[in-house]
């Protein structure tokens, strides 16, 4: 699911969010792979589907710092409500917290969702976005574990949330660990050619 437009090979991504634990995973996944720098830019997210949403976020950010960009947009998909909030969950977070999230599906049998992260890199203003996807089934619980990261603590996979993890062991499975292991397989191939 890649366009591209012959983009430079990067020496450092500059990742460009305001979610701190989104950073703090990112930084440990490409820990010795690639440098991170970081930048805050509050960015317009419109509404669409998961790839418009970072299609457009990714351009924005190389038009706001004028140059190359990585963004990231987590989505959460709830079958029984046919993949909404998806990337409007942020939305949802705020308005009910982790405590709460779960009576969102209080009326459906169905408590399968999907965590889905949309990494999106561009070489700057004018280049298509390249966008690496990474997605994990589990379903939403009520809250359990530490409530320190967005829903981690009612994101349910194989019997434990994201939030009773440990790190390692969430990265390792996760829907950002996913995407981030396709950035890693097209960073290795652009070092090659
Ligand atoms: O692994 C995760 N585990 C639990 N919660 C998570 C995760 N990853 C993102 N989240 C939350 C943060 C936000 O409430 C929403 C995504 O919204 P999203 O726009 O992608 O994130 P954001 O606005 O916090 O940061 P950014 O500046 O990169 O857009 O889900
Ligand atoms: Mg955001």
């Amino acid at each position: 699911m890649s366009s591209s437009t012959s983009p430079a090979v990067p020496k450092h991504l500059n990742f460009i969010t305001g979610n701190k634990n989104k950073l703090a995973e990112v930084q440990a996944i490409l820990e010795g792979v690639i440098e991170l720098r970081n930048q805050n830019v509050d960015l317009v997210e419109v509404q669409g589907t998961v790839e418009e949403v970072t299609i457009d976020k990714c351009r924005r950010a190389a038009e706001a710092i004028n140059g190359p960009v990585l963004v990231e947009d987590t989505c959460l998909c709830f079958k029984a409500m046919n993949d909404l909030p998806g990337p409007y969950i942020k939305w949802f977070m705020l308005a009910l917290g982790p405590l709460q999230m779960h009576k969102l599906l209080e009326g459906f049998e169905d408590k399968s969702a999907q965590a889905v992260c949309t990494f999106g890199y561009s070489a700057g203003p004018g280049h298509e976005p390249i966008l690496f996807q990474g997605r994990t089934d589990g379903k939403l619980v009520q809250s359990r574990g530490p409530t320190v990261f967005g829903w981690d603590s009612c994101f349910e996979y194989e019997g434990q949330t994201y939030a009773e993890m440990d790190k390692t062991e969430k990265n390792k499975i996760s829907h950002r660990g996913k995407a981030l292991d396709k950035l890693k397989k097209w960073l290795a191939s652009q070092v090659e050619t």
